[in-house]
């Protein structure tokens, strides 16, 4: 009885919150809007996939549309020039950059400490570029991350050598492999037990649940609905509870044993730029929170983004034995059977460079990628876009435009090449289309590492091994348009054959 009085309450309040903002708005020419409900606004319309439906209204209602929940209003862009131009054109980049209101940025990185969810603030350049000097993946730290790299792929050969040609799912080894990866990258060791694994893919599932449009909007709303009794305070103190298991393995530990001039990981060279980067004072701006921020943005972007992109690659590959057999050529001609690949290799396979293209276009699986925050009244394409909108960038629709691809949905990685077999440059109108690690001040910082890896993974399980479709278990379809709900879509469970390479 409680509980039903407390979110009547809750109901009065926000519907006073709609009528005041509906009755403030004054906004010139709003985008088109797909019919809302009073109050709720296009609430329902977001059961199932956001992608799915922003797919819809886009053949509807053209290349931008705006929608609301409660009183939030969104504007989703559905075009990649228009979305460069939104994001990186010099009158309105200052406005369209900063992130939302959001209880991931609140609670789960202490604040907006971090820089996936963090502001555009006076901050964000530095944290980008601590997170980029942590990473690092450039100078010697290349030769660090490729050995790394090539030590765990043995392991993951042997894993899928003691298969012994019969069936298996490929999730269990690739995803464990993505997680040790990311533990070493953190700290210089090894993941210890199958717990530690779970604690970060639980960390990382638990914020994707919370990426929801539905549910991010209704904490923005009604944020104090956290404190009462119901699934949102549940998922809050499971996702906080997540965090900082978390933190105390990778963080605390790393501290107490931190030894100057030693970097064994991320965490070290972020514990080290803080103690360099200090004003006359001796006063780091590099806070506590905001390393422990940025170990929350590698564990969650790093780790699902890349183990799916690399499941969808293996998915893709089995299905389509031409593009294998192509492919597996060029590993041979240029890598030979038995040196591991190198990231210096990358420059002269054109094929492997162009497939991993056309896997993350097709599955275009970072479909709709974290939102950003419109700071001011926006002139745009004819249209305003009020202040405090959420702007979604519809990377689902910008990668499967028929206008642009032809034939979208056809796996087909020569449509990155020319008719001599080279990659086309990145000016290429098609390379310019593809923005799959979006553009500007907000794109993607592991854009490097993501790439660096999902090359080294699939040049040597191709150089290793013949993938084949199961042979005893039902074939799973490759189409994206099957894959998981979320906003990060996932393959379903799908099993393969690994013939290894004689
Ligand atoms: C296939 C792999 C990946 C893809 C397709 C991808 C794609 C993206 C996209 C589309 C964005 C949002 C851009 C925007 O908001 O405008 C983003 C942001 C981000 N990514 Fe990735 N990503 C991948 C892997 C990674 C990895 C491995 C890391 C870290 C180790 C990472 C760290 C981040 C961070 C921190 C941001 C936020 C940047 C900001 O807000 O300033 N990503 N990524």
């Amino acid at each position: 009885m409680g509980t039903v009085f407390i979110y009547l309450v809750v109901f009065f309040i926000m519907l006073f919150i709609w009528k005041y903002f509906s009755k403030s708005s004054k906004v010139k020419r709003l985008p088109p809007c797909p019919p809302a409900k009073p109050f709720i606004g296009n609430l329902l319309d977001f059961k199932g996939s956001p992608h799915l439906k922003f797919e819809e209204w886009t053949e509807r209602y053209g290349p931008i549309f705006t929608w609301t929940v409660f009183n939030k209003r969104g504007v989703t862009v559905n075009r990649a020039d228009l979305v460069r131009k939104l994001l990186t054109h010099e009158s309105l980049a200052p406005y369209t950059n900063d992130r939302f209101n959001s209880f991931q940025g609140e609670y789960v990185a202490w604040n907006y400490k971090d820089v996936l969810f963090g502001r555009a603030d006076e901050n964000l350049g530095r944290l980008r570029k601590a997170m980029h000097k942590g990473l690092r993946l450039y100078g010697d730290g290349v030769s660090t991350f490729e050995n790394t790299v090539q030590r765990e792929l043995q392991r993951v050969v042997e894993l899928i050598k003691d298969k012994d040609g019969k069936d298996f799912d490929p999730r269990p080894i690739i995803s464990d492999s993505i997680g040790n990866l990311i533990s070493i990258l953190l700290t210089g060791s090894q993941i210890e037990s199958s717990e530690e694994s779970k604690r970060i893919w639980k960390l990382s599932n638990l914020i994707l649940l919370s990426l929801r449009p539905a549910f991010m909007s209704i904490m923005e709303t009604v944020p104090f609905l956290r404190y009462f009794p119901g699934p949102f305070r549940n998922t809050v103190h499971d996702v906080l509870t997540a965090r900082d298991e978390v933190i105390s393995k990778y963080y605390t530990i790393a501290r107490e044993t931190y030894e100057p001039g030693k970097t064994r990981g991320y965490v070290d060279a972020l514990i080290k730029l803080q103690e360099e980067e200090v004003d006359e004072n001796g006063v780091s701006w590099l806070k506590e929170e905001h390393i422990k921020g940025l170990i929350v943005d590698v564990v969650f972007a790093g780790l699902m983004t890349t183990t799916n992109a690399i499941l969808i690659a293996i998915l893709l590959l089995i299905h389509h034995p031409s593009v294998f057999e192509k492919v597996k050529k060029e590993v041979l001609d240029i890598i030979g059977p038995d040196r591991p690949p190198s990231l210096k290799d990358r420059e002269e396979m054109p094929y492997i460079q162009a497939v991993i293209l056309e896997i993350l276009r097709y599955s275009a699986h970072i479909s709709v990628p974290p939102p950003h925050r419109c700071t001011v009244d926006v002139e745009f394409e004819g249209y305003t876009i009020p202040q405090g909108s959420i702007i979604l960038l519809n990377f689902w629709f910008i990668h499967h435009d028929p206008e642009i691809w032809g034939d979208p949905w056809q796996f087909r990685p020569e449509r990155f090449l020319d008719d001599h077999g080279n990659l086309l440059s990145p000016e290429h109108n098609l390379r310019q289309s593809l923005i799959l690690f979006g553009v500007g001040r907000r794109s993607c910082v592991g854009e490097t590492m993501a790439r660096s890896r999902m090359f080294l993974y699939l040049a040597t399980l191709i150089q290793q091994f013949d993938l084949r479709l199961p042979k005893d278990h039902d074939v799973v379809s490759h189409d994206p348009r099957g894959y998981s709900e979320t906003v990060i879509l996932e393959p379903p469970q799908y099993f393969i054959t690994a013939v290894p390479q004689t």
